[in-house]
Formats: structure tokens, C-alpha cells, sequence
């Protein structure tokens, strides 16, 4: 049906509400608009659904959260899964607590239990909820650090992951299904309540979660002699890591911990910040002002739902604040862990390290120093989770920490997602460690570049928006594979890995195999000199995204190293 046919159907059709018919007749004269609206459904992806919060098909509101968990609801009660359940949470953003329940009522009329968070709650703990209550399927209302105008809808299975095949396949082939509102089911919420399927989750939960958390502190001693001495200042961005953060970080032990005021109170407009991406220095602004007054060690945001985590230092030789990448900080901790329960004699046998093939190779380095066998997956941190599922189902390995670049990592077992909440507590371990022995983070990771090498990496994306923007990608991708470079700068291209056809090429020997990972679309160029980059299309945002990373011999060169290899990879897509 042409979109506008279908805008008209929106407009007329009982079914939809008046404040929703409203919204659309105010757009009636900009057929533009009308076209960004209604040319498609909002995709529903292997993350689940982000987009822009607004009436219309292509767009998050009330009917195409229904419509997608209808498809969810004809996946699980395939699955025998209605007496398990589903946990849901939310986080601060608009409508985040109406979609959560009308996610909820479109489930109970479906027959299946729904056990739902009372308040805002970090992503991570739905996924320690799923476990913990045995449900069969979790949803976060969420649309992670995206700008305020979205929301989204994470969707994650049984193990406490976000799905991966066969599950993502089959819930996204099960929602493409629905195409009628007619065959969306809800029911009211009182009457849900009645049935017995409509769940409130009880406060005890968060108690529990609590005590996983605190579980992963190594050196409890630590904190408690250095509590007084170490800074902290935190910010949850207006989202949902306020209250989990401050609490498990008052648990330990912690006594100087600086919230930022302007960004306490959970806000979906986030009114002090464009970008809620802990990723993005402007999201600092407000926090290193707070660092300087209070003279801060360390300085802490976590984005609107909590999973991701990003730092920065005070560098005591000049009194500045230091950023740190999501890699650094993984290394920071992954050191730790490994170094400190290999010393008190609490790894586990068969310790393994999982890190996306995107993520600095500083981590096989740190993983082969202390005999930590790595694994690496395709990026998503949802395959680090499905790593911990098989070590279990098949006894092979111990997981001990997993993490990727874009700012995620997880310490310990009780969650299948990255949790930005065990992120905060364990880099202020490592802090209060560091400060007893007068050292600061920087140094930690001065030293871990002297022992291990100069590892740097960078991130570069293009936005290309829209149907021609998707197109342009592919042509990108295309192009790239049937002229495949040789070399980027300086950097001679070694070996080729496409993901997408499965194999990795040597340059040298023109023997291929097999990369030994599924099929996504995605390249790789090991490069000379310890150096790699990759490309890939996002699967999150209309963005091309090019990862990069080289191995120097000192901060200048990795640095210098890192530019060329960026200004090289640049060059060839541009
Ligand atoms: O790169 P995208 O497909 O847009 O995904 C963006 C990010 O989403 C999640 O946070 C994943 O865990 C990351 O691995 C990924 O980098």
C-alpha cells in the first residue's frame, strides 16, 4: 500500500487515538514528513526496534510496540514459554513506561506472564531478572545513548542475552507476520492483574542484583583502607544509573562520591546533554566541571540505560582530566582481574577472556601473560553473552570478564549484557588499588603499554541516512570487495577476512580458510606492523563504521601510526 493511503488509513481508523490523529493531521501539508513517517515499517532487527519516538509506521509509539511484541507473543507461546514469562524493564526515556506496558498487556492477552520493573531500571539488571526468575524471553524499553528524540525495544531470550540465531531469526521472521492491527491482541490492565499474568517485580530483586555485584570485588580491604582518600565523581546522564551505581559504590565502602546535580534525576529530554553517549566528550562537560572543584580522581558516566560505561583521569602532571577509550578501560580491569585472581589463587580452570574482533588486541596480549584462553566474536555483546551459555552447556571454559570497544564489559556471570554498573565498581577497585600504591589510572596504563606494547585504536563512521544513504553502504562494501586493497599507507595488507563469505585469505600464500565465525557483513585487513582495520555496517544507526588499530613503540608513535592508518582507510572510502 502506498504510504499515503496508509497515513490516511492512521488518520480515520478508530483503532488509532485521537491524541495519535492529532499528531498526523497537524503534518497533512508536508508529504515529506508523511513519507519519513509511513514508507515502512519500523525495522525489527536483531537488536530489536529503535527509532524516532511519533505516530506513524516507522516510527516508535504504542501500535508498532504492540505490533512487534504481538510477533514476540506468537514466538514464545510457539515455544511453550507462557507459564516462564517475560521480564521487562525501562529506562528514563519518553514513553519508555508506556511502551513497557503496553508490551506487558499485549503478552497477558496472549496468555503470558509478564513480570514488570515498578521504576526505571538499568538494561543490564533485566538480563540478571530473566535468569533470576526463570522467565523465557526479557524486553528493555530503551533506546541506549541514540538522542532523545528515539526509543527502542531490546529483546533478549532465555540465557539472559540479547538474541542470537535461531531465536533472533525466528522472532523477527515471526513479527514480520503481523502486518494487520487487527491481529494485535491487548487487554486492560486491571483485568490483566485479575488473571494472575500481569506481575509487579518485587524490591528484593534489586537486593540480589546487589549482592552479584558486590561478589565481583576482588580486594573488598582495599577499598575500605583507601575509601576516604579516593575521588569519584559520577554522572548517569539523566538516566537509569543513579541510584544502582551509588548504591553498590556506598556498599563497598566508598565515601567520596560526587553525583552530578544537573544530571541526577532521571529526564528523557535530557535536557543538559544532545548526545546521553558516554562515548562523546560533550556528555563530560558538566561531570569534569564537578572533577575540578572536588579535585576528582577518577570521573564516571554511564549512558541512559546503563550498560556502557566511559572514564576519565586525573593526570597529575598537569592537572588535567585524561579520556579514557571503552578499550582502555576494559584493559584496565581485565588486567586486574586476571593478574589479581591469578595472584590470590582464585582463577577458575579453564579461564577464558572474551572480546569482539573489533576490540584492541592489547586484550590476547594480557590474556597470554596469564595463560587466559581469548575468544573472539563478531561485535555485538551479545555474543560474548552466548559464549558464557556454551562454556556452561558444554564444560569447556571459565568465562572470567568479557568486553568490547564501544564501552561495554561484563565481570561475572549473573548478567549475559554489559553492565556499566559492575563497569563503575571495578574501575573504582582499580583506582583505590592504584591510589595505594600512589599511582593513578594513567599510570596503570602507562605501565600496561610498557609491558605489554603501545596499542591504540580508533573508531571513524559515516552517516549516510535514508534509502539512498542504505544503498551507498552496500555500493561501499561492494566496491571494496571486488577491488580488495593492498595496502592502507604505510600498512601493507598481510590478510583479508570477509566475514560474509567465510573466509580469511593470506596475501602471501593465497591460501584461504574458513574465519571460523557466522556470517555477517563485515572486513578485516590484517595489516603489517601489528596494525588492523575493519568495516562494517552499523546495526544500530544509518552509519558505516571504520575500526583501526595499530601496535607502536611509545605514545608518539602509536599515535602518529594510529593517524596515518585512519587518514590511509579514509582516503580509500572517501
Ligand atoms: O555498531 P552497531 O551495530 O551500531 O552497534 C552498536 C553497539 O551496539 C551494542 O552496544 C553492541 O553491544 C556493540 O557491540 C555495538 O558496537
Amino acid at each position: 500500500m502506498d504510504y499515503m493511503k496508509i497515513y490516511q488509513q492512521w488518520c480515520s481508523d478508530p483503532y488509532f487515538d485521537d491524541a495519535t490523529k492529532a499528531e498526523l493531521k497537524a503534518i497533512e501539508n508536508n508529504k515529506e514528513e508523511i513519507e519519513d513517517r509511513f514508507y515502512r515499517q519500523l525495522e525489527f532487527g536483531t537488536g530489536g526496534l529503535r527509532g524516532v519516538i511519533g505516530a506513524g509506521t516507522n516510527r516508535m509509539n504504542i501500535y508498532t510496540v504492540r505490533q512487534a511484541t504481538q510477533g514476540l507473543a506468537n514466538y514464545v507461546l510457539s515455544q511453550n514459554g507462557q507459564e516462564k514469562g517475560v521480564a521487562i524493564a525501562y529506562d528514563s526515556r519518553r514513553m519508555s513506561t508506556e511502551f513497557a506496558t503496553e508490551a506487558a498487556l499485549c503478552l497477558n492477552a496472549n496468555g503470558i506472564k509478564t513480570y514488570i520493573f515498578d521504576s526505571l531500571r538499568p538494561t543490564p539488571e533485566l538480563s540478571f531478572a530473566v535468569r533470576e526468575l526463570h522467565c523465557i524471553a526479557g524486553i528493555v524499553i530503551t533506546a541506549s545513548h541514540n538522542p532523545r528524540e528515539y526509543n527502542g525495544y531490546k529483546v533478549y531470550w532465555e540465557d539472559g542475552a540479547q538474541i542470537t540465531p535461531p531465536h533472533d531469526k525466528n522472532i523477527l521472521a515471526e513479527v514480520a507476520k503481523v502486518t494487520e492491527f487487527s491481529s494485535v491482541k491487548t487487554m486492560g490492565k486491571e483485568e490483566a492483574v485479575k488473571t494472575g499474568l500481569f506481575h509487579v517485580i518485587d524490591a528484593s530483586l534489586d537486593d540480589r542484583y546487589m549482592e552479584k555485584l558486590k561478589k565481583q570485588s576482588i580486594h573488598p580491604e582495599i577499598i575500605k583502607a583507601m575509601a576516604k582518600d579516593i575521588r569519584i565523581v559520577y554522572t548517569p546522564l539523566h538516566g537509569t544509573g543513579n541510584l544502582p551505581v551509588r548504591r553498590v559504590l556506598k556498599e563497598l565502602g566508598f565515601e567520596q562520591v560526587y553525583v552530578v546535580p544537573e544530571q541526577e534525576k532521571p529526564d528523557g529530554n535530557f535536557p543538559t546533554v544532545s548526545y546521553p553517549n558516554p562515548e562523546d566528550p560533550k556528555a563530560f562537560e558538566l561531570a569534569l566541571k564537578l572533577a575540578k572543584e572536588k579535585d576528582a580522581d577518577i570521573v564516571l558516566a554511564t549512558d541512559p540505560d546503563a550498560d556502557r560505561l566511559g572514564v576519565y583521569c586525573k593526570d597529575t602532571v598537569n592537572g588535567g582530566y585524561i579520556s579514557f577509550t571503552g578499550n582502555m578501560s576494559g584493559m584496565l580491569i581485565a588486567e586486574y582481574i586476571l593478574r589479581e585472581r591469578t595472584e590470590n589463587g582464585t582463577m577458575p580452570e579453564k579461564p577464558a577472556l572474551v572480546e569482539t574482533i573489533v576490540t584492541t588486541d592489547m586484550a590476547k596480549a594480557i590474556a597470554k601473560a596469564y595463560g587466559v584462553h581469548l575468544i573472539e566474536v563478531l561485535t555485538g555483546f551479545k555474543f560474548i553473552g552466548e559464549q558464557i551459555k556454551w562454556f556452561e552447556e558444554q564444560n569447556t571454559y571459565h568465562y572470567v570478564f568479557g568486553l568490547e570497544e564501544s564501552y561495554g564489559c561484563l565481570a561475572g556471570t549473573y548478567a549475559r549484557d554489559k553492565d556499566a554498573c559492575v563497569a563503575v565498581m571495578m574501575l573504582c577497585e582499580v583506582a583505590a588499588y592504584c591510589k595505594s600504591q600512589g599511582k593513578t589510572l594513567w599510570d596503570a596504563m602507562l605501565d600496561m603499554y610498557e609491558k605489554y606494547g603501545y596499542y591504540k585504536e580508533g573508531l571513524a563512521t559515516i552517516t549516510l541516512k535514508g534509502i539512498d544513504g542504505a544503498q551507498q553502504i552496500r555500493d561501499m562494501m561492494d566496491k571494496v570487495r571486488k577491488e580488495p586493497p593492498s595496502e592502507f599507507g604505510r600498512f601493507k595488507v598481510q590478510a583479508v577476512r570477509d566475514y560474509k563469505a567465510d573466509t580469511r585469505t593470506d596475501l602471501a600464500t593465497g591460501k584461504t580458510e574458513s574465519t571460523g565465525l557466522p556470517n555477517s557483513n563485515v572486513l578485516y585487513y590484517e595489516l603489517s606492523d601489528g596494525a588492523w582495520c575493519c568495516v562494517r555496517p552499523s546495526g544500530t544507526e544509518p552509519k558505516i563504521k571504520f575500526y583501526f588499530g595499530v601496535k607502536g613503540d611509545s605514545l608518539e608513535s602509536s599515535k602518529e601510526q594510529l593517524q596515518e592508518l585512519e587518514d590511509a582507510l579514509m582516503k580509500k572510502f572517501k
